[in-house]
C-alpha cells in the first residue's frame, strides 16, 4: 500500500486525485494554501468512495507536515496561463511557488519519488530536483503522455478507428517546440507512415503541438485537466505498482540526445526506483533540429530561475 501526496488542490490536483482513489492505491493527501478547499474536496472523495466503491483514505490539509512519508510526490500547484500566453510566460510566478513546494518535500518526505505537473513542465521540473537534492531519477515530469495521448486521440479521430488501438510517441520540450514521432507511433502495429499521407500526419502533428493552447483558447480561464490527470495517474501507477511501463516522461539527460544537464521529454522505463532507463530513439535531421531548438528554450527557462 503506498502513501500518495498530491500538492495543489485545483483542476489537475483535485482530479489527478479523483482518477487515484479510484486505483486504490492506499492512502491520499492532498495539500494547498488555500484553507478549506483541500479539505472539503477530500471529504466530498471520501464520500464519492462509498457510491463508486474504494476504500482509499483521502485527507486535505494546508499542513506540509502531513505529507510525511510519502512514497510518491505529485506538484500540480501554481498558476495556469491564460489565452495568448506561452507556458513559459508562467517561470516566474510559479518557481516561487515550487521552491517552496521542492524545500518542504525535501523536509518532510525525503524519500518519495516526485512527479511534477507545473508549467513551464521542463523548466520547474528541474527546479523540483535542484532544490529537493534528490537524485535525479527520482524526480520527474509528466508532458509526453498527455501530448502523445492528444496526438492518438486526433490519430483515432482520422482514421475513424478506436483510440484504443493507437500508440504514439511524443518527445522534446512541453512547449511549443515539442516533436511528435509518426515513425515510432502505430496503429495496431501498423506504422502510422502507412495509413496516413505526410500532409495529414504534418496537419496532426500541428494539432498537437498546439494541444494545450487549443484547449486554453476556449476555457478562457485556466487550462485542460482530465487528460493531464489521467496522464498523471498512468505514470503514478507505474510507479506503485512498478510497472516498469515504457512511456514519455521529461527526464534529467546526462548526454541522451546529445543533451546534458537539462530535463526533456523522452521515452523512459518508469518503476519503484522512479526512471530506471532512458531510451535513444534514431531521429532524422529535422527532429534532431527541432530537439536542438527547444533544449535552448529549456536553458533559457533554466537561467532565469532564482534556485
Ligand atoms: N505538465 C502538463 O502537461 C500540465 C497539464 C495541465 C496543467 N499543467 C500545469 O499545472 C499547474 C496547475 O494547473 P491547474 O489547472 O490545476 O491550476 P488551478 O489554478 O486549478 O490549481 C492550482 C492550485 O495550486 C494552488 N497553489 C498555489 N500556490 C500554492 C502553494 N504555494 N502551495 C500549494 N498550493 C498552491 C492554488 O491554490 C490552486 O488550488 C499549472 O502550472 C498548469 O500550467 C501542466
Ligand atoms: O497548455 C497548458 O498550459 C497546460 C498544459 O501544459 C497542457 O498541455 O494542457
Amino acid at each position: 500500500m503506498a502513501k500518495i501526496s498530491v500538492i495543489g488542490a485545483g483542476n489537475v490536483g483535485a482530479t489527478t486525485v479523483q482518477r487515484l482513489a479510484e486505483l486504490e492505491p492506499g492512502e491520499i493527501v492532498m495539500t494547498d494554501i488555500v484553507e478549506g478547499l483541500p479539505q472539503g474536496k477530500a471529504l466530498d472523495l471520501m464520500q464519492a468512495g462509498a457510491i463508486n466503491g474504494y476504500d482509499t483514505r483521502v485527507t486535505g490539509t494546508n499542513d506540509y507536515a502531513d505529507i510525511a512519508d510519502s512514497d510518491l510526490v505529485i506538484i500540480t500547484a501554481g498558476i495556469a496561463r491564460k489565452p495568448g500566453m506561452s507556458r513559459e510566460d508562467l517561470i516566474k510566478t510559479n518557481s516561487k511557488i515550487i521552491g517552496e513546494v521542492s524545500r518542504n518535500i525535501a523536509k518532510y518526505a525525503p524519500n518519495s519519488i516526485v512527479i511534477n505537473v507545473t508549467n513551464p513542465l521542463d523548466i520547474i521540473t528541474y527546479e523540483v530536483m535542484k532544490t529537493t537534492g534528490f537524485e535525479p531519477k527520482k524526480v520527474f515530469g509528466m508532458s509526453g503522455v498527455l501530448d502523445a495521448g492528444r496526438f492518438a486521440s486526433f490519430i483515432a479521430e482520422e482514421l475513424k478507428c478506436s483510440k484504443k488501438d493507437v500508440e504514439a510517441m511524443v518527445i522534446g520540450g512541453h512547449g511549443d517546440l515539442m516533436v511528435p514521432l509518426p515513425q515510432y507511433t502505430t496503429v495496431s502495429g501498423v506504422p502510422l507512415p502507412e495509413l496516413l499521407s505526410d500532409e495529414t500526419i504534418a496537419k496532426l502533428v500541428e494539432r498537437t503541438v498546439n494541444g494545450g493552447a487549443e484547449i486554453v483558447e476556449l476555457l478562457k480561464q485556466g487550462s485542460a485537466f482530465y487528460a493531464p490527470s489521467a496522464a498523471i495517474v498512468r505514470m503514478a501507477e507505474a510507479v506503485i505498482k512498478d510497472s516498469k511501463r515504457i512511456l514519455p516522461a521529461s527526464a534529467y539527460l546526462e548526454g541522451q540526445y546529445g543533451q546534458e544537464g537539462i530535463y526533456f521529454g523522452v521515452p523512459v522505463k518508469l518503476g519503484a526506483n522512479g526512471i530506471e532507463e532512458i531510451l535513444e530513439l534514431k531521429l532524422d535531421e529535422n527532429q534532431y533540429e527541432t530537439l536542438r531548438n527547444s533544449s535552448e528554450t529549456i536553458r533559457k527557462g533554466i537561467s532565469q530561475l532564482e534556485i
